[in-house]
């Protein structure tokens, strides 16, 4: 189980003309400060799938990046059964899987090096990183591709590898940042199944996305983050009943009304 309570992260913004015109505008936009993230909450228990949704530059990339540990907040805590992963980033590590939307692939090495390099960082023995392997080339179909130099992958065959590589250690919890943004649909339904497993065997997943209908299928809950607030938290039932089952409208009904109007799914 991890627990995420009232995050804040600002960076300095070191030169204004390098924001984008809506940044310029944006009100989290404070003297030399951008507060990307200003209160974001929210749980997610064993053999949970939670959704983290928001328009573009909302904050939820910041926000599982201080998950994922690789940013320290200003404000918050967060803890996965029991550790408080800000004072303990080290142990955290290991019981967090984390994909990033940027981290790449060492061109040179195959798609087995490069997961096979993550197992021998987590401490696995030769043994248990052939196992897992073999495993996870079963489920999420990379044998046909498994050995062959990373540098000429698809983004497909990137995204796989890049799953693989980040639970090859079997971790705790899973955060997963935009896992199917650029897959086409074959790729995308492994990542699903993939995804399905791990909710199976009991592992929580937290994953972000701009699709809906991945929502939809795949989450227990879901979280919506809009300026840097979480604005929506709750199951996915109560987020499609905000419109009638439409889930596009109760999305856009999250970005317009506020926290107060959604206080009775909203956990803050
Ligand atoms: N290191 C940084 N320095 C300055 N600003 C940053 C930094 N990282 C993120 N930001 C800003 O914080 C805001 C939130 O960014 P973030 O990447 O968390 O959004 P997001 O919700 O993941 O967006 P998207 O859906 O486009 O991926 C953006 O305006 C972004 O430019």
């Amino acid at each position: 189980m991890i627990d995420i309570s009232h995050l804040a992260k600002k960076f300095a913004v070191e030169s204004p003309k390098k924001l984008s015109e809506q940044e310029k505008k944006d009100p989290r936009l404070k003297g030399r400060f951008f507060h990307s993230v200003k209160d974001v909450s929210f749980r997610c228990e064993k053999g949970e799938v939670v959704g983290l949704l928001g328009p573009n530059g909302a904050g939820k990339t910041t926000t599982l990046r201080i998950l994922s540990t690789a940013l320290k907040p200003e404000q918050g805590e967060v803890h996965i059964n029991g550790i408080n992963v800000l004072k303990d980033p080290v142990l955290a590590r290991k019981k967090i899987g984390f994909l990033s939307s940027s981290t790449g692939l060492y061109g040179r090495l195959s798609g087995r090096e490069n997961i096979a390099y993550f197992g021998q960082l987590h401490g696995l023995s030769k043994a248990r990183i052939d196992e897992k392997i073999a495993e996870m080339a079963d489920l999420l179909d990379m044998h046909s591709f498994l050995d062959r130099r990373a540098e000429n992958f698809s983004s497909g065959m990137k995204q796989k590898v890049s799953i693989a590589r980040a639970v090859i250690h079997d971790p705790e919890l899973v955060i997963l940042d935009e896992p199917t943004t650029g897959l086409d649909i074959m790729a995308t339904a492994t990542v699903m199944s993939f995804i399905e497993r791990l909710k199976a065997q009991g592992t929580p997943v937290i994953f972000s996305t701009h699709h809906l209908d991945e929502v939809q299928a795949l989450c227990d809950r879901v979280v919506v983050i809009n300026l840097g607030e979480t604005v929506f938290n709750g199951t996915t039932a109560e987020f499609a009943d905000l419109s009638g089952g439409h889930m596009h409208q109760s999305f856009l009904h999250t970005l317009n009304g506020t926290k107060e109007e959604h206080s009775n799914v909203v956990n803050l």
